[in-house]
């Protein structure tokens, strides 16, 4: 079994790409995610972001690398939808991800409770295991420094409601994340083109998740058919 600086090693200056189709997506399958790690894998990627258990459980069938896991639930009476309760990081722990990503925005959880009251006892319960914030602001990056997690995210900046119509990629929180927290930070979240992929490590992103622009086809077409009509 790798230990925690072994995974982080490898997934440093790469590329982790997030294979994720919800049930009213048109590639929700946990066969066609596997593939599509898969081809990411062939590709280059060295790590493979990866929402569900069915999904995961496929996905290690096929590639041997790093895998980010979250399951995303809806619960009525809260916005966090990203592994928001107990439940959903207890499953995750139970099937093995290499790090298990979190909202860590300060939203009140299904629970009734906010980040800074239930990650103490998750931290302290799976001291073994990799935490990744997905944060969408600088007050949640440091927050989830604070709690102990083990690497931030971008994930959420442009989807929380006091974040809407941010620009992503979010490269002034990368920026300011990366210049006063001593610890990984992954860029996630609107990375579109390879140039962008480039500048978000000139910022000092530690690794990158590109998740819509290499598995999602449908929001790809959408941008092609987007660009034609606009230009007339
Ligand atoms: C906000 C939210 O639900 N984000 C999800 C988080 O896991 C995924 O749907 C995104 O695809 C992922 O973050 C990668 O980002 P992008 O697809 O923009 O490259």
């Amino acid at each position: 079994m790798k230990t925690k600086q072994e995974i982080l090693h490898s997934i440093h200056h790469e590329l982790i790409v997030s294979c994720q189709a919800l049930p009213d997506e048109p590639l929700h399958s946990p066969y066609i995610m596997a593939r599509m790690a898969y081809a990411a894998m062939m590709g280059g990627a060295k790590g493979i972001r990866a929402n569900s258990i069915e999904d995961i459980k496929e996905i290690k069938k096929n590639v041997n690398l790093p895998i980010i896991g979250i399951i995303k639930n809806v619960y009525s009476k809260s916005d966090v939808f990203i592994t928001p309760t107990q439940k959903e990081i207890d499953l995750l722990y139970r099937e093995g991800v290499d790090i298990i990503a979190i909202d860590a925005t300060n939203r009140l959880r299904p629970d009734g409770k906010v980040i800074s009251e239930v990650f103490p006892a998750i931290r302290k319960q799976y001291s073994d295991q990799l935490f990744m914030a997905d944060c969408s602001t600088y007050e949640e990056g440091k927050q989830a420094y604070e709690l102990g997690f083990d690497c931030l995210g971008t994930t959420l900046s442009g989807y929380t409601e006091y974040t809407q119509g941010t620009v992503l990629p979010d490269k002034l929180l990368i920026e300011k994340l990366v210049r006063d927290f001593p610890m990984p930070v992954i860029a996630e979240g609107g990375i579109w083109t390879p140039e962008e992929l480039k500048c978000v490590f000139e910022l000092g992103a530690y690794s990158a998740v590109v998740g819509t622009a290499i598995t999602r086809p449908m929001n790809i077409t959408k941008r092609f058919v987007e660009a034609m009509k606009s230009n007339g």
